[in-house]
């Protein structure tokens, strides 16, 4: 079975793309990070709700929410939060390794897990101010003895164990959002079985920034699986963009997961359920760490709106297929699989 890592393989990404700038070095923004185009600073307060999973009300929030912005926070999820602060703690030392250290590990221009520059970095004329490792396929095993060759053992279990966390909460927060989403049992299977190919980690790294109000930390994307669970460990960055109103930030609430919508679930809902274009900013005082888990279905199964809806407005294709076109068309990936 081709797993999720395998379905990056045939699209690879020029190595000029891959390797992120030594931030430690550098007193002054390089040309190359200097976004030139307005980041519009005036961003609006957060829209997104903070759903608590223990009201009694969470499904039908949960499916407004989705409805609404394909996004919302969950907090009393029920994830220990000494874990959230191992995973986040592991991820800033691994960040803290000189840039050679790191390179080592560095993400192979045809592969999916290492350390690097975001995937989506070729579709964009500037770099970004940003920094990350991804983990794909249940293990980080090789790539954390390489950059812990005694003391690698501490990082993989905490990774593993956040990993399992994240397919369980994940799980529970789909069956939730199909309680409100007319699709088939079959459909509910596709969407929340968890294999190990198919969940990646990824751990984001924005260093502070001499000069945050021309870099991106992470520049307009949507989320190209399911669902994604995000971690933003405590410090502001992440904003959405809301159609007439402009960027919106979405405030870090202790001790919740942002969860939002991705572009398969946005097919499988018929267009129901939106997915948000969101971005990372960078300040100049705080390194900010987030942590995302992308949940996804088997690649090689097929993709399309469910058999509910009576007028699919998406084309059915294999996942693989889909996860193909968005690495090369990126944003237009939606639009060109619209019937
Ligand atoms: O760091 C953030 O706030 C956003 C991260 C993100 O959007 C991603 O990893 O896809
Ligand atoms: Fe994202």
């Amino acid at each position: 079975m081709t797993s999720l890592s395998e379905a990056y393989r045939n699209d690879p990404i020029t190595d000029n793309h891959i390797t992120p700038l030594d931030f430690d070095s550098l007193d002054k923004v390089p040309e190359s990070h200097l976004w030139t185009q307005p980041l519009n600073n005036d961003v609006l307060d957060s829209l997104i709700p903070v759903i608590d999973l223990k009201d009694p009300n969470a499904v039908n929030l949960i499916g407004q929410a989705c409805e609404t912005w394909g996004m919302f926070q969950v907090i009393n999820h029920g994830v220990p939060s000494e874990l959230v602060k191992k995973v986040e703690f592991e991820s800033r030392r691994l960040f803290a390794l000189p840039s050679d250290e790191k390179c080592k590990v560095l993400r192979p221009s045809n592969g999916a897990t290492g350390y690097g520059s975001a995937r989506i970095s070729p579709f964009f004329d500037k770099c970004m101010w940003h920094e990350g490792f991804t983990i794909m396929g249940g293990s980080c095993v090789d790539d954390a003895k390489v950059l812990w060759p005694h003391d690698y053992q501490t990082f993989c279990d905490t990774m593993d164990a956040y990993e399992k966390q994240m397919k369980l909460l994940t799980r529970n927060l789909l069956l939730m959002i199909f309680e409100t989403l007319d699709v088939t049992q079959e459909e509910i299977n596709w969407a929340t079985s968890a294999h190990d190919s198919q969940g990646a980690l990824q751990l984001n790294s924005y260093p502070s920034c001499p000069n945050p109000s021309q870099a991106l930390g992470l520049a307009p994307h949507t989320d190209s699986l399911i669902l994604t669970l995000l971690h933003q460990g405590g410090v502001n960055g992440l904003e959405i963009f809301v159609e007439g109103l402009g960027w919106s930030q979405v405030e870090a609430v202790e001790g919740a997961f942002v969860v939002n919508v991705g572009d398969l679930l946005h097919i499988l809902s018929n267009a129901k359920l939106p997915v948000i274009c969101h971005r990372a900013m960078v300040n100049r005082s705080k390194h900010r760490i987030s942590v995302a888990y992308f949940h996804g279905p088997a690649v090689e199964s097929r993709l399309a709106p469910s058999s509910k809806f009576q007028s699919p407005c998406f084309k059915s294709m294999l996942v693989k297929d889909y996860l193909s076109l968005k690495s090369k068309h990126f944003s237009k990936a939606l639009s060109l699989i619209r019937i």
